[in-house]
């Protein structure tokens, strides 16, 4: 298989979506997938961290994947992350995922104990060996204190099964050290959605990321300019973009601003689940400016 053929391109990290006690709400994650399928993305990112996978029990999230595949199978490429504290729990959300139809599966490595390179390799690999989905690395340093090495990485992609990393630590030499590693078709995504460019620029096939949530046409529309050697204009947009994301990111919950964006817009989210902070009252008027000001850019690039 061309791995690289098969999925490159942009990917929306999707929120969680749940009623207004908190629970998962099929109804509502099926119509926030429904909203991305028509914004050009490849596919989804599923439970990932802008998903708030590991704030949820095993059933919640296999709840999210199913109401997923029911809406877009077969529309979108939906890659989930099943990455959970405890290996068994990760294989069982591996499982679940091949009988429900997704593409691929991904997972950061257990969190809280401080695991040796051994340790984490062994937890993925059962992830591995309990479906005959495509892996992905999820590398995220600055969240997990686990820094991928080259050689495990490629040491795992000597797998068939292991087509790529999701990369979002903030090294782009990092970036391309695993791009080299991985070999030709090996899949590189890039993470931190502010330098989209630079990773793209560096070897990344595309991008994973939670912003993309409110602005998944900036990010298609990036691509685009990159792959048609539309440089100038591309740091153009990815500056724009930039100024986005440092607004949200000026909030108390940049999970919270981008649901009650989302909101503003028909799609109902609810709030992100606690440790993660709600969003206040009293930024709704500014959310609601930076709303407008998204939509004017997502308006200016679609002539572009
Ligand atoms: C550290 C972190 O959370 N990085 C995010 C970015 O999308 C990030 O939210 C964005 O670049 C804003 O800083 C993604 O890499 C995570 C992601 O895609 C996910 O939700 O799994």
């Amino acid at each position: 298989m061309n791995h690289v053929a098969t999925f490159e391109g942009i990917y929306v990290a999707m929120y969680s979506a749940y009623n207004e006690a908190g629970e998962v709400d099929a109804s509502r994650v099926k119509k926030l997938a429904r909203y991305y399928a028509g914004t050009g993305v490849k596919g989804l990112y599923v439970g990932g961290s802008s998903g708030e996978g590991i704030l949820q029990t095993a059933e919640e999230r296999k709840l999210v994947l199913e109401a997923v595949m029911e809406e877009v199978r077969g529309e979108l490429k939906v890659i989930v992350h099943v990455g959970a504290n405890s290996t068994r729990v990760s294989a069982e959300l591996s499982r679940h995922a091949e009988q429900h139809g997704a593409d691929a599966i991904s997972a950061v490595p257990a969190i809280y104990y401080r695991l040796s390179e051994a340790a984490v390799e062994r937890h993925w690999q059962e992830m591995i060996d309990s479906s005959n989905l495509p892996f992905i690395i999820y590398n995220i340093p600055q969240t997990t204190g686990f820094q991928l090495s080259t050689a495990l990485l490629a040491k795992l992609a000597k797998q068939d099964k292991v087509i790529g990393v999701k990369m979002s630590g903030e090294s782009t030499f990092d970036l391309q050290q695993y791009k080299v590693a991985g070999g030709d078709d090996f899949l590189v995504f890039n993470g931190p959605d502010e330098q989209f460019l630079a990773g793209r620029i560096m070897g990344a096939n595309g991008g994973i990321g939670g912003t993309y949530g409110v602005m998944p046409e900036l990010f298609c529309k990036l691509n685009e300019l990159f792959r048609s050697g539309r440089i100038t204009e591309a740091q153009e947009l990815q500056y724009k973009i930039n100024a986005v994301i440092k607004r949200l990111l000026a909030y108390p919950s940049l999970y919270g601003a981008s649901k009650y964006i989302l909101s503003l817009r028909g799609v109902e989210t609810g709030q992100p689940r606690l440790p993660l902070l709600p969003v206040l009252p009293e930024h709704h008027e500014s959310l609601s400016v930076l709303n407008g000001d998204i939509l004017a850019l997502i308006r200016q690039y679609a002539t572009v």
